[in-house]
């Protein structure tokens, strides 16, 4: 009786299909750690400098990371409003290279001033393309310095070698605890604050307020202690953030006055490719935003970008920027004016150079 001594049919099948399903398996994860390669998702480090990082573990333990959190700026610019959302790593890449691009810890900082103009500055120094700039504020020297720097850098957007990377926080400037960790961050940041009239920008800033609590007191009764003897309340914060020299004297213990390039918010409007040109300079790029990416818009009262970055129409910033003011009484304005004249004149002399308040 003939015997078979060759393998059933129906194993060689299962082989064959097991060792398919290997080579697939394994084309798989090929495939996926090429993907997580060109796409940056395993950056392991931050840079050299980054002494003050939390272990990627705390960051990602569902309490201090989180794939959207809320952002409270300054601002109400579109977007960027009190209580939107910010995404990490939302933004792309507009310069198509995005498979190149990583995301870095900031080299430059908008610090200030709340109401300087610092949106402005910020939109207008996007159309730089060594410039990538984070559209929101992230409020991590000030509110979120908790995260850790590996969640900072996670919401950075990419930027190409030579590129800059930068941010606005306009409250950076004047809180307490935030040049000590903007330096352990790193010593070498370039910092940028835009300063202006220290009245006006608090009657902007107190229209802001006013504008989102709408029963709140006069600004003549919060802006004194006492109306009769006119003692300033130089604590109430529209008054208290216009002390700029108090608050410049924090940053000069940490960085060089050569590191901090003060913009004018006045020069800003008047002549805004005047100090966009200061300003790339400052950061060390070619002047590439000229006068010829400005015209001045007669309605809105201010300049305006000719093409923003990633569209072709003209535009003008949100209508929360450049607002009509609340009408102040003269008095009150004059007694402010003399209340900041020593502080602007202190203020002169660190920066070595004169704003031209009254
Ligand atoms: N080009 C242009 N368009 C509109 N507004 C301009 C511009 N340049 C400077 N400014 C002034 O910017 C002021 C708002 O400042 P900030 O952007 O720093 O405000 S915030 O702190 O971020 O809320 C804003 O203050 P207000 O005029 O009080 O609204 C403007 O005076």
């Amino acid at each position: 009786m003939a015997t078979f001594h060759h393998s059933n049919p129906t194993d060689r099948d299962i082989r064959r299909v097991l060792q398919k399903l290997i080579i697939i398996l394994s084309l798989g994860i090929i495939c996926v750690s090429l993907f997580y390669f060109f796409t940056g998702c395993c950056e392991s480090d931050l840079t050299e400098n980054s002494v003050s990082d939390r272990p990627a573990s705390d960051d990602r333990n569902g309490t201090f990371y989180k794939d959207v959190v809320t952002v409270q700026d300054e601002d109400g610019y579109p977007g960027t409003g009190e209580g939107s959302t910010l995404t990490p790593g939302l933004e792309t890449d507009n310069t198509g290279k995005d498979w190149k691009a990583t995301r870095r810890l900031p080299q430059a900082l908008i610090i200030g001033v709340k109401k300087g103009g610092t949106r402005a500055l910020l939109e207008f120094l996007r159309l730089h393309p060594d410039i990538r700039a984070l559209g929101s504020e992230p409020h991590f020297f000030d509110r979120h310095y908790a995260r850790g720097l590996h969640w900072y850098r996670s919401m950075m957007p990419k930027a190409l070698d030579g590129q800059v990377v930068m941010e606005k926080t306009p409250r950076y400037f004047v809180t307490v605890e935030t040049p000590g960790r903007v330096h352990s961050m790193s010593r070498d940041v370039k910092l940028i604050v835009v300063v202006r009239d220290p009245v006006t920008r608090a009657i902007s800033d107190y229209t802001q307020i006013i504008s989102k609590t709408p029963h709140i007191p006069a600004f003549e009764t919060l802006a004194f202690k006492n109306r009769t003897n006119g003692e300033i309340d130089s604590l109430w914060s529209p008054l208290w953030i216009g002390l700029y020299a108090q608050h410049l004297e924090r940053w000069l213990a940490w960085f060089p006055r050569a590191q901090i390039h003060l913009v004018s918010g006045e020069g800003l409007i008047s002549d805004p490719a005047g100090e966009l040109g200061k300003v790339q300079d400052f950061l060390g790029l070619q002047r590439i935003v000229t006068d010829k990416h400005f015209y001045f818009n007669k309605t809105k009262g201010f300049p305006c970008l000719k093409k923003p970055e990633g569209s072709s129409k003209p535009h003008c910033l949100g209508k929360t920027k450049g607002r009509t003011h609340a009408p102040i009484d003269p008095e009150v304005i004059w007694r402010l004016r003399e209340f900041y004249r020593p502080h602007n004149q202190r203020f002169y002399q660190m920066a070595g150079q004169d704003f031209g308040w009254q």
